[in-house]
């Protein structure tokens, strides 16, 4: 969404009664189901369920280079613009709250570091971790691993811009080489279920 002329993302707090990622930080989505079309069509669809966004409400942008979380589930982002007016209404089951942040703040943060990062299987990366100060509300929101390394690519998509932190990707060729590091990543995850097996 636009507010005050600059693009933001929405964000949410998971609710802490989550079995899964109780409090931290992520993008509305889940799990897509039997009638859902596409990718597009689950993340509409958990919008709706987490924060009340009606899906014609969304004008759908884009997909990005999916990501894989720490049950090596294949996770797509999907990304859609809102307009400004639209007011939350979290499903206090799984959100606990919602709030926006610049999109700029992903490639030029106040609080950042960075730690390094090991998956199951040993492919080494590194995790994103920002601190943002919401002063309008008075909090502050922890936004790393996943949902941090989303952003950040989008932010470095919509801006085209050298970030004041390191990336594990060329900025020069930035989809070939994040689409070679998520194949990097899977073909890992293959290998060790391949010999499993
Ligand atoms: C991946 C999503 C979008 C999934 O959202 P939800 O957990 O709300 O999904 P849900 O529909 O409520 O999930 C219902 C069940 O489906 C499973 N499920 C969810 N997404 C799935 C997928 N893509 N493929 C297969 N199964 C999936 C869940 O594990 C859960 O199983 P069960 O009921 O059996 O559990 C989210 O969890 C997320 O963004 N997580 C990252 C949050 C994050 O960045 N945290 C900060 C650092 S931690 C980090 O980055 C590591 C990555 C990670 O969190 O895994």
């Amino acid at each position: 969404m636009v507010r005050e002329g600059k693009l933001h993302l929405l964000l949410t707090l998971r609710s802490m009664q989550l079995r899964r990622s109780p409090g931290q930080v992520c993008f509305p989505g889940g799990k897509s189901e039997a009638i859902d079309k596409d990718e597009i069509d689950t993340a509409l669809r958990e919008a709706k369920e987490e924060v009340g966004l009606q899906p014609e409400k969304v004008e759908v942008i884009c997909r990005l280079v999916p990501g894989i979380d720490k049950m090596n589930h294949l996770v797509t982002p999907v990304v859609g613009f809102i307009e400004d007016t639209f007011q939350a209404t979290p499903n206090p089951d799984e959100v606990s709250d919602v709030f926006v942040v610049p999109l700029e703040y992903f490639v030029k943060p106040l609080n950042y570091k960075t730690l390094p990062y090991k998956t199951s299987t040993g492919y080494l990366s590194r995790m994103h971790c920002f601190i943002y100060d919401d002063h309008e509300h008075k909090v502050s929101f922890k936004i790393w691993g996943l949902t941090a390394h989303f952003a950040v690519f989008l932010a470095l998509v919509v801006f085209r811009k050298r970030p004041t932190f390191e990336v594990d990707y060329d900025l020069d060729d930035l989809i070939s080489s994040s689409e070679k590091n998520f194949m990097n990543l899977y073909a890992s995850l293959y290998k060790r279920k391949k010999s499993n097996l």
